[in-house]
């Protein structure tokens, strides 16, 4: 960590308006996790920060929505978040929430600070104001065009479509998104932080001084800086919030982009009394873990916001990760389409570390990723149980079987014995090296390879065979392979904690320090535990119970973005009454031979007995619909269809997909009634 006396690590706030996904857990919350427990494995001080971002309009229109108040949406998101991360093992020092005293007050002396020493301009400008609401319209309040791509549900702030970033008078057709009105334009006083001012600073901290930072990262704050920065308000007229401590600010409170990252601080304030030495000592080194749409607030906007306070140190590297995908789709909190952790745990009960392990080995490091179920059961069966479980369980099988348990003296080496033993720590110095630099991906591959390394070292010296000839050449290979199994424990403990815990169980050991690593740490004469399974195979139903659920949200979500026809011409009452509908009661069906579609029903219709050909044969079979109740048309001109004549025709309600229901009277009604 070079001259650094401690870290500090945050992970971007979950916004508290639905829980957390896998896309969080990849772009932000397992890297972070497997970051900070290698520096605590190496002995380094570190303050690990997270907490709940509650603040902002998409959580008062959801409260709204549900007719509840923006408290009881953030306490139980908040609750949730909390929950599922403390059993993923993300382990936090803290997990705090913007709703606090602690941030209030600290956010609103942040603001103050600034407001006092003239670091803020203050301006006034026309904002939608919605008259039948009586209030201004910030950002997700207004709803419209996009100027650019023409998509019709673009936000005041944002157009999700296209990701381009709005102002809410750039919307075409801009409606409330409370009463559906065309709101007005009002006058209302804001204050706006001068970015531009912070420019030529900021061109010099990133540009020239952090060349090293991850190169989206770096070419994000390149184009933000090359088209010219604007002053940004920094408030927002809403009353859930942060108030605006100002006088004649009333009803105005901080924007939510404003107070959240001043939450890494708070945060650190209700974790220690000693947080200054955390956010004012050079000698600390902070990193902010985030996803790439976070990357301008956390290098550019924030970064301005320290400097202009002028107490605060500055991130020394943002490891921002691209986006994660889900089955080659966006994922969605809104449209539901995600894997959510809460019910991944719930699913996959004590199978933490397959999902830490397939996240962190197909990482959205350098561009945007996909997960797929199918590829998550193959991570598991052929690398974790075939490689690392398999090496783990043959080892500890061996030991018990031929030394009952006890760990072997290990005899005189062989070439091939140094050989492998010279690559352990080969090995750990790749893990290290790629974890210093944030590659994850290639640090897990590197960590597995000591399991393969032990696999194989099992595999070409077949200690099974030589147990009959050579018993001391037995006890030299398994005591090296026990070795390597303790380096294990310790090497895969940030990607895999839960896994190594079971490890440690397994070899009757405690905690070993990562620099012990490929120094024999356990002793000849050491009597290991019983060994279990370290991972399972996961079998197809399992998987294809998942991809089932995704396919039912998907189906959900087609039906439900169907746009209904628009209704027809008007037609006189006259016309309407030429139509003469009836109730009739089916009294025989059978399909129609050669057809799919097709079923002949034999209707009562009071007037008589007729046959009708319906094209329903796909949604019901001809058993369970004889004695139903149906409406028919009766005089509709007979036709014939497959060499049937039908007489009429019964009607039937079709969903979006073309499913079809009879419409039937709610109670027996007797056949022929009209129905006018
Ligand atoms: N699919 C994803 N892949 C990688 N990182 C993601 C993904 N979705 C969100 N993140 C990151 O997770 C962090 C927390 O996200 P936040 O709560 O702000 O949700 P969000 O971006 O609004 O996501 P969503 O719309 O899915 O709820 C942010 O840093 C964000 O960049
Ligand atoms: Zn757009």
């Amino acid at each position: 960590m070079g001259h650094f006396k401690r870290n500090l690590i945050t992970t971007a706030l979950p916004y508290a308006n639905g829980p957390v996904h896998i896309g969080h857990l990849a772009g932000v919350y397992v890297p972070a996790d497997i970051y900070v427990r290698y520096l605590r494995a190496k002995g380094e001080e570190v303050a690990f920060i997270g907490g709940s971002d509650e603040h902002g309009v998409p959580i008062t229109i959801k409260a709204q929505k549900e007719g509840v108040t923006p408290q009881d949406i953030v306490d139980r998101y908040h609750n949730l978040i909390k929950k599922s991360f403390e059993e993923f093992g993300i382990s936090f020092d803290i997990y705090s929430r913007t709703s606090s005293k602690t941030h209030h007050e600290l956010s609103s002396a942040f603001f103050k600070k600034l407001y006092e020493e003239g670091k803020f301009i203050e301006k006034t400008s026309l904002q939608f104001y919605d008259e039948k609401a009586g209030q201004f319209l910030a950002d997700r309040y207004i709803i419209g065009k996009c100027p650019i791509c023409g998509n019709e549900r673009a936000y005041g702030d944002q157009c999700e479509a296209c990701g381009t970033s709005l102002n809410a008078t750039d919307l075409i057709n801009p409606v409330s998104a409370i009463t559906g009105n065309t709101p007005e334009l009002k006058e209302t006083k804001h204050w706006y932080l001068p970015l531009d001012q912070y420019e030529d600073w900021l061109k010099k901290w990133i540009l020239e001084d952090h060349k090293e930072w991850k190169s989206n990262v770096y070419g994000q704050c390149k184009s933000w800086l090359d088209n010219g920065l604007q002053a940004r308000a920094v408030t927002r007229d809403l009353d859930w919030g942060v108030p605006v401590p100002v006088e004649g600010a009333e009803g105005k409170v901080l924007y939510v982009w404003f107070d959240a990252p001043i939450g890494y601080i708070s945060a650190t304030k209700d974790l220690t009394p000693d947080w200054e030495k955390y956010w004012k000592d050079k000698d600390t080194r902070m990193i902010h873990f985030i996803g790439k749409d976070n990357i301008v607030f956390h290098c550019i906007i924030f970064p301005a916001m320290l400097k202009a306070e002028g107490s605060y140190i500055l991130p020394d590297n943002v490891p921002a990760n691209e986006f994660l995908n889900l089955e080659g789709d966006k994922i969605s909190t809104s449209r539901n389409w995600a894997v959510w952790l809460h019910e991944y745990l719930r699913d996959f009960e004590g199978k933490q570390d397959v999902l830490r392990y397939v996240l962190t080995a197909n990482a959205p490091e350098t561009k945007d990723n996909d997960f797929t179920w199918k590829d998550f059961q193959t991570r598991n069966n052929s690398e974790l149980v075939a490689i690392y479980g398999n090496f783990i369980n043959r080892a500890l099988v061996l030991t018990h079987k031929y030394f009952e348990g006890v760990v072997p003296e290990r005899g005189e080496l062989t070439d091939y014995d140094r050989e492998v033993m010279a690559e352990i720590p080969q090995i750990i110095e790749k893990v290290e090296k790629n974890l210093d630099n944030f590659h994850f991906r290639e640090a897990l591959k590197e960590c597995m390879g000591l399991a393969r390394l032990g696999n194989k070292y099992l595999a070409d010296t077949e200690p099974w065979k030589l147990i009959k000839t050579d018993e001391s050449r037995v006890k030299t290979i398994l005591n090296i392979c026990i070795q390597i199994a303790a380096d294990l424990s310790v090497l895969s403990e940030p990607f895999m904690p839960f896994s190594a815990a079971k490890l440690r169980g397994f070899l009757n050991i405690a905690p070993v320090a990562w620099e012990s690593m490929g120094a024999d740490v356990v002793p000849a004469g050491h009597r290991i535990k019983e060994a279990g399974l370290l991972f399972d195979k996961i079998e197809d139903e399992e998987i294809q119970k998942q991809i089932d659920k995704l396919l039912a949200t998907k189906k959900a979500n087609e039906l439900a973005s169907v746009k209904v026809t628009p209704a027809k011409e008007n037609i006189s009452f006259e016309d309407f009454q030429k139509m003469d509908i009836r109730v009739g009661k089916i009294v025989a069906a059978e399909k129609v031979a050669k057809t799919k579609k097709l079923l002949k029903l034999t209707i009562d219709t009071g007037i008589d007995t007729r046959t009708v050909v319906s094209g329903i044969a796909e949604y019901y079979t001809p058993e369970e619909i004889i004695g139903r109740q149906v409406s028919i048309l009766v005089n509709l001109e007979p036709k014939n269809l497959k060499g049937i004549e039908s007489q009429g025709m019964i009607l039937m309600a079709a969903n979006a997909d073309g499913a079809l229901s009879f419409v039937s009277p709610d109670k027996e009604i007797k056949p022929g009634s009209e129905i006018r």
